[in-house]
């Protein structure tokens, strides 16, 4: 790997494709650990406002970003001698980006993305698409886990983990990302740690259209237990392990997204709750809520494995405009009674 020969002890250049809060959060991360960061975005005046006044005013206003993070829209220049490349655009934008990448990528250089959702249409997972663009032997790594940019720029203290089939490359990501106020775990479950940061989106709308109805905490708490049950059903059916969706990328996503309102998702729910548009709501959030195309692929999953997802069914068909947030309610408390496990877990 192109850290490796350097004997001068620095740490290698990480290289973040994505200028939008979750890009800036943790390119700042990773520069904050003393690794020299390239922040990749496409909009030439937000690269300015880095590399002059070291705030992305747009997704992050307010802190001030390290001086060894700089910013650029040339993706050659992001990649020259990079030791890491993270991608961290939104789910529609993934595989453009990544298809623009694979070229200028440096010889035996991993490519990680923190990016939560599937390729929109065709349903494939993003390290599909990854597998695909990059071709084999190329290091891949997911990282995800309950984790605010907000909060991470801020510095508080967060946990995610980073899932790859490549050990090493996991390792190195981590090692990247872990710091005094940042615990990077590592797994080997792409798969499953992958369906746990794209559920948890949709589940988070299904809590918030709950408060935004003021349903009360009950409804929540039961919405987050049986979501976790779907995300688990859907993730054995595909062949993810049970423990990923235990841990950070599962129930600690599902968690902090359901009931933090810094989630865009959640506060697409709240707002639809309270019988805003989505329109509206989209407009006044500003920033991706990846929900909105992540129901239909997560529902596409559902049906090719013959799965029933009640909660994740009920969002898509409140997001279409389908049912209204009440409809859906009537819906859920209107199915049969039945035993919490009928067959086990995973049934
Ligand atoms: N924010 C968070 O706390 C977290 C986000 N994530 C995930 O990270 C991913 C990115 O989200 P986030 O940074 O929050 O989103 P934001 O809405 O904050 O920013 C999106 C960024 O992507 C850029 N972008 C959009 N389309 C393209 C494109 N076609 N080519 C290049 N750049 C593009 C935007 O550029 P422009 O400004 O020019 O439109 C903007 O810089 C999502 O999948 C999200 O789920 C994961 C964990 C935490
Ligand atoms: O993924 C996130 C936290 O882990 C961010 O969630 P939202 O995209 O809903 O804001």
């Amino acid at each position: 790997m192109a850290a490796s020969n350097d004997v001068t002890g620095a740490l290698p250049p990480v290289a973040v494709f994505g200028a939008g809060s979750w890009g800036t959060a943790l390119a700042a991360l990773a520069a904050r650990h003393g690794h020299p960061t390239v922040l990749w975005g496409r909009d030439a005046g937000t690269a300015e406002a880095i590399n002059q006044g070291h705030e992305n005013e747009r997704y992050l206003p307010g802190h001030t970003l390290p001086d060894n993070l700089t910013a650029t829209t040339d993706m050659a220049e992001a990649v020259r001698g990079a030791g890491m490349l993270l991608v961290v655009v939104p789910s529609h934008a993934f595989a453009e980006v990544v298809r623009e990448l694979a070229p200028l990528r440096p010889d035996g250089v991993g490519v990680a993305w923190a990016t939560k959702g599937f390729e929109p249409g065709s349903g494939r997972f993003l390290h599909e698409v990854a597998g695909e663009v990059f071709g084999p032997g190329v290091p891949l790594a997911v990282v995800t886990g309950p984790s605010f940019a907000k909060e991470v720029v801020a510095g508080l203290p967060t946990a995610l983990t980073v899932h790859s089939d490549d050990d090493a490359f996991a390792q190195q990501v981590a090692d990247t990302l872990h710091g005094p106020a940042f615990r990077a775990y590592t797994g080997g479950d792409m798969l499953g740690a992958e369906l746990g940061g794209a559920m948890k989106n949709v589940l988070a709308v299904a809590t918030g259209v709950a408060d935004g109805m003021d349903l009360g905490l009950n409804a929540r708490a039961g919405l987050i237990t049986r979501g976790l049950n779907e995300m688990l059903r859907l993730n054995h059916a595909i062949g993810g392990k049970a423990e990923t969706l235990m841990g950070l990328a599962g129930l600690g996503d599902l968690a902090l997204t359901c009931t933090g309102d810094l989630s865009r998702n959640r506060r697409l729910g709240l707002a639809l709750g309270r019988g805003q548009s989505i329109e509206d709501a989209v407009r006044e959030i500003g920033q991706v809520v990846e929900s909105i195309q992540t129901a239909d692929e997560v529902m596409r999953q559902a049906e090719r494995h013959g799965i029933e997802l009640p909660i994740s069914q009920a969002v898509q068909s409140v997001l279409h405009g389908d049912i209204t947030p009440a409809e859906g309610l009537q819906l859920l408390m209107s199915r049969e009674q039945k035993p919490e496990y009928p067959h086990g877990l995973f049934d």
